[in-house]
């Protein structure tokens, strides 16, 4: 594992002002709960992968003003008495969060922090940065899985994507979400995904023919996959394939050809064609090329004979939608006499209004089924487990509401920190993938289809729907 980075600096200024503030008028120790969510499902799409609690755990472990941090706030203006409060800081608050891997969906708390002001202040910047990038990556490669079944998924993008960090975050969201492999050998290192490649136009082009290149390759390799398109993958390329693969047939293991460019639908089905009049009907079709979910579903709609998808750009810039959007809240706050008060921001925009209180999400099914019925967001201190029945409750449509009984309440935010201890084992990375198709096989398929998805249902408790509506009402009057 590379040396840990600490990124305490790496949050934006006016947390620290704020926290000064905090500090100066001595309500730095005041309890406070904020809450992690995003507002709008991206990509359109009916549901979301919750990732980013790895990076958030490694985070917090090195949260701590370091030397150089004090000095360089110090060139910035800092007070020599607050810098001195710094420097004794730690960490100190309960963090909860849904499990990486976890399908959610909008307006629900994906991370709650429940400690002094400062504590929660602070970690805003990072936690949004980590949780809005991989959750979106997560999503966009879910959506590729979705059209790609059963073949194999190929992560193409670190050359593409924005800067280092995006490259293998992003690497271990798209395993995450169902992809096979990644071209990036640190994320291989650092999170034991498997790593996999073929090679680049360069070899053909500095062996100056297909033949050569291919050649050369088998003789250094024990897996080749062969560019084949670097001048022409019918007359040469394939051809120059088939001839290197019969006479290394004992020195090299010959696994199939890969295709970067042209009607990759026509092309695949006369490289098919080739490889098989060969004898080689066990070798793989590759293909790359700005391949995403669309245009792997328009190949398969061709019959295009594609095995195996390398998929780089469009997924790890998230291309259709750049970011997530994720927002991170004041729920709760404690007041001058002890008491935990709600809070909330409030906006013209109704669906902007924040949900005042801390929360825990319970996905519901039905007891003699295992697809989920919905969500349901309810004040901390309700217990499902306990509850007899419960009213399935829509906020924008208060007079429609279903009451279940035989169901199954399971809480997804559990404790990752308490009082800014690690208590969390965190899974191995296969297990969190397992887990993410686990949760997509229980998610009904009208949630999950591509185009135009049904609305899953997130439901309100009606006693913290209540608890909002007292609050607005409450602040209103104030004005
Ligand atoms: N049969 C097909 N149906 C739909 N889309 C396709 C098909 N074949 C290829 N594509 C996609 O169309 C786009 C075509 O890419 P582009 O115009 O760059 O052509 P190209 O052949 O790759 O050219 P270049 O030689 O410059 O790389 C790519 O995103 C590719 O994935
Ligand atoms: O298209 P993407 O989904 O982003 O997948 C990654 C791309 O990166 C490589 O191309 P590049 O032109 O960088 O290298 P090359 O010279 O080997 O073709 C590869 O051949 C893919 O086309
Ligand atoms: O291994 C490959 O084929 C590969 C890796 C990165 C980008 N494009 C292709």
């Amino acid at each position: 594992m590379e040396t840990r980075r600490n990124l305490t600096l790496h949050t934006d200024l006016y947390e620290i002002n704020m926290i000064e503030t905090y500090w100066r008028q001595h309500v730095a120790t005041r309890k406070a709960v904020f809450e992690l969510y995003f507002r709008k499902l991206p990509f359109k799409n009916g549901y979301a992968i919750f990732a980013g609690l790895a990076r958030i755990i490694e985070y917090l472990e090195q949260l701590k003003f370091t030397n150089d941090d004090l000095d360089y706030l110090k060139k910035i203006g800092y007070q020599a008495d607050f810098l001195n409060y710094l420097a004794q800081y730690h960490f100190s608050a309960t963090v909860r969060s849904v499990p990486e891997g976890a399908v959610v969906f909008a307006n629900e708390p994906l991370i709650q922090v429940e400690g002094n002001i400062v504590d929660a202040q602070l970690v805003e910047t990072a936690f949004l940065n980590f949780v809005n990038y991989q959750t979106l990556i997560a999503t966009k490669a879910a959506r590729i899985k979705n059209v790609a079944g059963d073949d194999l998924l190929l992560e193409f993008g670190s050359r593409r994507a924005q800067e280092t960090d995006a490259a293998f975050w992003g690497a271990r969201a798209a395993y995450i979400s169902g992809f096979d492999a990644t071209s990036n050998v640190k994320a291989g290192e650092k999170f034991g995904i498997p790593v996999s490649g073929t090679h680049a136009h360069s070899l053909v082009q500095a062996f100056g023919s297909d033949y050569a290149a291919f050649k050369a390759y088998a003789l250094t390799h024990r897996d080749s996959v062969f560019l084949v398109d670097t001048f022409d993958t019918l007359q040469s390329g394939v051809p120059a394939a088939i001839k290197v693969a019969k006479e290394f047939k004992n020195q090299t293991n010959f696994l199939g050809v890969r295709i970067d460019s042209g009607d990759m639908a026509a092309l695949s089905k006369q490289v098919r064609y080739q490889l098989d009049q060969a004898g080689f009907e066990d070798a793989k079709i590759y293909a790359s090329n700005d391949l995403d979910e669309r245009t792997i579903l328009n190949l398969k709609m061709q019959d295009a004979k594609i095995d195996v998808w390398g998929v780089g750009t469009k997924l790890i810039t998230g291309f259709d939608q750049p970011a997530l959007g994720g927002v991170y809240k004041l729920v709760a706050m404690e007041d001058a006499h002890g008491h935990m008060r709600g809070t909330l921001k409030l906006s013209n925009n109704v669906a902007k209004i924040s949900t005042p209180g801390k929360k825990q999400i319970w996905r519901i099914t039905r007891k003699d089924d295992t697809k989920f019925k919905g969500d349901y967001i309810a004040t901390a201190e309700e217990n499902l487990r306990t509850a007899g029945q419960i009213e399935l409750f829509d906020p924008e449509h208060p007079y429609m509401n279903q009451t279940i009984r035989d169901f199954k309440a399971k809480p997804l935010l559990q404790e990752i920190f308490k009082h800014g201890k690690l208590i969390y084992s965190q899974p191995k990375i296969a297990e969190i993938r397992r887990y993410t198709a686990t949760a997509l096989e229980r998610l009904w398929p009208e949630y999950k289809r591509q185009l135009n998805p049904q609305e899953y249902p997130v439901h309100l408790s009606r006693k913290l729907y209540q608890q909002k509506i007292a609050l607005i009402q409450q602040i209103h009057q104030t004005l």
